[in-house]
């Protein structure tokens, strides 16, 4: 995503084409989240989108949050070593330093990621924007680690939801 600012004006008068174009990715590989939220259009702001955004997601069973925490990619997994992470995961994994992490620690989130993957059957999602460097990253996930199923979900609904946020500030000029 090519930061892109425009004012909430703007926003309010896209069409819904491009609209839905330009925050199709908001969610993770889920445009029908923008589609939605059209609904709630005008916004008064970036807090107003990002609140629609929530209850959106507030509004899925643990079924369907499931399936949108699995459209997230790993931390610095197979599809960043291929290079085919969206443009906005791929700055935000480049930013937070995760695509320059040190080989010993590639190879704990590595192996976190797959035990973290085997026991919840999503990937480990963490909103990395702002998080002060890797090892916190990873003493987050090793904690997380041994959350129960349900708390574990919606930790990772939660983390959607600021990754959300920090997408639409990238966007939209305050
Ligand atoms: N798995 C995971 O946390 N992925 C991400 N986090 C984030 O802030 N951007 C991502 O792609």
């Amino acid at each position: 995503m090519d930061p892109l600012f425009m004012n909430i004006d703007e926003v309010n008068k896209l069409p819904s084409h491009q609209f839905i174009k330009i925050f199709g990715n908001i969610v993770e590989h889920y445009p029908a989240a923008a589609i939605d939220i059209l609904k709630n259009r005008p916004f008064r702001d970036v807090g107003d989108i990002s609140d629609a955004v929530n209850s959106y997601l507030d509004s899925f069973n643990e079924h369907d949050m499931t399936k949108i925490v699995q459209l997230y990619p790993d931390l610095a997994g197979k599809i960043a070593d291929l290079d085919k992470l969206s443009p906005e995961s791929t700055y935000e994994q480049i930013s937070a330093g995760i695509f320059y992490i040190s080989a010993n620690s590639k190879r704990r989130l590595i192996c976190m990621n797959k035990q973290y993957r085997a026991k919840f059957g999503f990937p480990y999602i963490i909103c990395v924007l702002g998080k002060k460097n890797t090892s916190e990253i990873l003493d987050d996930m090793e904690s997380r680690l041994r959350n129960g199923n349900e708390e574990e979900l919606y930790t990772a609904i939660d983390e959607v939801k600021k990754i959300c946020r920090l997408r639409l500030l990238r966007l939209i000029k305050q």
